[in-house]
């Protein structure tokens, strides 16, 4: 399978604050990846230089050869954040609709998406309720829904599973299996470890430095772990 996101010495800092320290890595087609370090590392930083809404101070991130940030590219691409970007005036149905529309979503087509996707975050019921009655984890779920709605070549997921119930978060998961196999490249970041257990490859992010990448199984072979819990704990409290 081809490279589809090629991320080549990203720096970035903000003032004289040094946040991501010369990452290199290359994500492949169909990859789940997942992004994996202490709060305040520079994972949300970096899926944001992958995105397109904030860019490298130094190096470059290159999607289907194309440079970021670039807006043919950031169509092609799903991003859900942490604090959701929704209109709480609104119904979870207009809030479709009016990213329907962003992405040339109309007519059979957008109902057969929203209808799926809702159904996948099974919020099939409250399509009609305002989104400022929902709870935390409803929009949340509405969040992914919206970054699924226009079939992206790359979803960018950060901690996509907060606040989100086991069964809701096992079919989720499956969700992105599914189209992982059907050619979705799945970038996510988490701080659950069987998340981190489900994703093809990992890379561990330390204070802005990458110190691992690899598979779960690699990574656990390198320092003798049981689990990921086990490397995480080592790459993240213990200074090389
Ligand atoms: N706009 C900004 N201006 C200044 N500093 C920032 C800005 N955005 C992020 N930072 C800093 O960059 C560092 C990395 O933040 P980032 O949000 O990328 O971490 P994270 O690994 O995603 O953390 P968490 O797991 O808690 O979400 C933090 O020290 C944060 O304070």
């Amino acid at each position: 399978m081809g490279t589809k996101v090629v991320i080549n010495d990203v720096s970035k800092s903000f003032g004289t604050k040094t946040v991501l320290r010369n990452i290199s890595l290359q994500i492949s087609q169909s990859e789940i990846f997942g992004l994996l370090g202490p709060s305040g590392a520079g994972k949300t930083t970096l899926v944001k230089c992958i995105a397109g809404i904030d860019e490298a101070s130094t190096g470059s991130v290159t999607i289907f050869g194309g440079k970021m940030p670039s807006l043919a590219v950031m169509k092609e691409i799903g991003y859900m954040t942490q604090s959701d970007a929704l209109y709480e005036e609104l119904t979870a149905l207009e809030n479709l609709n009016f990213f329907a529309a962003i992405y040339g979503l109309k007519g059979t087509k957008k109902k057969e998406r929203i209808t799926s996707v809702m159904r996948l975050v099974n919020l099939e019921k409250e399509l009609k309720q305002k989104v400022g009655e929902y709870s935390g984890g409803m929009k949340r779920r509405l969040s992914l829904a919206i970054s699924l709605l226009h079939e992206p070549k790359i979803i960018i997921l950060d901690e996509p599973t907060v606040g989100i119930d086991p069964v809701l978060r096992q079919s989720i998961w499956m969700e992105l299996e599914r189209l992982s196999k059907a050619g979705t490249t799945v970038i996510v970041t988490t701080h659950v470890m069987d998340e981190a257990e489900k994703c093809h490859r990992l890379g561990m992010i330390r204070d802005g430095d990458l110190i691992a990448l690899g598979t779960p199984k690699e990574l656990k072979k390198n320092i003798h772990a049981e689990n990921i819990e086990e490397v995480f704990i080592h790459y993240g409290g213990v200074k090389k």
